[in-house]
């Protein structure tokens, strides 16, 4: 049976921690940050914010998280990723850094900074599947993009328009979902809303 509220964890090792644990809050779930393994064993899901994923990757070892959350998502925890997060979940990173590592879990090819060999930032509509109401207003920083997604995983979301027109930028296989931008910086919930339901549905099945 399930009791009490869903508790959602925001990695907080790197990254805009503070912006989804605002998002979380608003979108109705009770949100915490997790710096240690004794931590994640306390959450349901599980946020991955943006930020600089070579430095994610390093202090997941340090502080001895990468092999626990590698597991919880083997297990089935939900975790929903933006940005560097997004390239945490990927099973390959293209232009990364020799030595970094990612969770896993969805079986998608992401390339780093790859709108960046252009522009730094950038703000486009997305549309994303399964989330009614007008486009989002996506903000790119650095962002990567998914050049390949295995059978499993499904397309969520393209760039509409400009430059980069088609290129992936929401994934979700199963309990994950990964998008190349920062929902958590626009003050637009619907991303969040959808991961905070998709968490709830799979602890009811549980
Ligand atoms: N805004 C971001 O999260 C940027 C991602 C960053 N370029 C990385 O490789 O991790």
């Amino acid at each position: 049976m399930v009791t009490g509220d869903l508790v959602v964890g925001v990695l907080a090792l790197q990254g805009d921690v503070r912006e989804h644990l605002h998002a979380l809050a608003e979108a109705d779930a009770l949100a915490r940050p997790v710096r240690r393994p004794e931590e994640l064993d306390t959450v349901d899901a599980l946020v991955i914010p943006g930020g600089e994923s070579t430095t994610i990757s390093k202090l997941a070892v340090e502080f001895g998280l990468l092999e626990p959350i590698r597991k919880r998502i083997a297990g089935g925890m939900p975790v929903y990723g933006s940005c560097a997060g997004m390239i945490m979940l990927a099973a390959e990173v293209l232009d990364g850094r020799a030595d970094q590592h990612t969770f896993g879990g969805i079986d998608m090819t992401v390339r780093r900074n790859a709108f960046g060999r252009q522009v730094d930032s950038f703000e486009a509509g997305v549309s994303i599947d399964g989330i009614d109401g007008p486009p989002f207003h996506a903000v790119f920083i650095r962002a990567p993009w998914v050049e390949r997604v295995g059978d499993d995983a499904t397309v969520l979301a393209r760039v509409d328009e400009g430059p980069a027109a088609g290129r992936i930028v929401a994934v979700r296989q199963r309990h994950l979902l990964a998008t190349a931008f920062h929902p958590e910086l626009t003050g637009d919930l619907r991303v969040h809303r959808h991961f905070v339901e998709m968490a709830r549905a799979a602890r009811a099945v549980d």
